[in-house]
């Protein structure tokens, strides 16, 4: 292995490891859902898909002010603050990019956004982000949700880029998105990050943070559920 590589490795060990091999079973259904299987094996229903991408984009309108709320609160903390705001900054100009992505994606699916309603699991999921955005939760909380947020996207759109994956071609594009190698690192720095924070962090704040990252699995679950029609 490169230099790089391990480093990469061994910097990554940390709470949030412990934690997805505690979970793993959450974890897994949350990145290897039947939706990105489906993907991945080229028998999605393309309407499943169509809603899907109709919902994200509402969810993602919604994700915006939440990590805006994650910036501040990197802000207001003084440990290496300066380094934590570049990398969720990284990331709201991605989403900027984003939601001209969803734009000029939908109509191609013949989804109109302005017609879209949000679905039950999506609402549930976006009233757990604006919960978060409180004052009262902790930098630390805060950080480790929107790792596993960003982390099982990458996950599962990662598996349907893999060698041997039957991919359909018009859907490629949407997988690279969030499977692409950029967006692989900025999730490991986000990673970093927050296990930087969760190691200085007290019992009752480590209690906080993964019960708020098992919630953004089972939400996540949830979403393709919906996706899916099952919700
Ligand atoms: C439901 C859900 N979870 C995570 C993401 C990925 N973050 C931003 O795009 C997303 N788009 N949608």
């Amino acid at each position: 292995m490169e230099v790089g590589k391990i480093r990469e490795e061994v910097e990554k060990s940390g709470m949030i490891d412990t934690w997805l091999r505690k979970h793993s079973l959450i974890y897994t259904g949350a990145t290897r859902h039947p939706f990105i299987l489906g993907i991945r094996d080229g028998t999605v229903d393309l309407s499943a898909f169509k809603t899907w991408l109709g919902q994200d984009y509402l969810f993602v309108r919604a994700f915006i002010p939440f990590v805006a709320s994650v910036l501040i609160k990197a802000w207001k903390e003084s440990y290496n603050s300066s380094t934590d705001m570049e990398v969720i900054l990284s990331g709201m100009a991605s989403l900027n990019e984003e939601i001209s992505w969803f734009r000029s994606e939908t109509p191609k699916w013949g989804v109109q956004l302005s017609d879209i309603v949000p679905q039950k699991a999506n609402q549930d999921y976006c009233r757990f982000l604006e919960n978060l955005m409180s004052p009262d939760v902790e930098y630390t909380v805060a950080i480790t949700a929107l790792w596993a947020i960003e982390a099982v996207y990458q996950a599962s759109f990662a598996l349907c880029l893999e060698d041997g994956a039957k991919t359909p071609a018009e859907l490629r594009q949407t997988c690279e998105r969030w499977g692409n190698d950029g967006f692989r690192q900025y999730c490991n720095s986000l990673q970093q990050i927050a296990n930087r924070h969760l190691q200085k962090a007290s019992n009752d704040l480590l209690t906080k943070a993964e019960a708020a990252l098992l919630r953004v699995l089972e939400h996540e679950v949830g979403f393709w559920n919906m996706s899916r029609g099952e919700a």
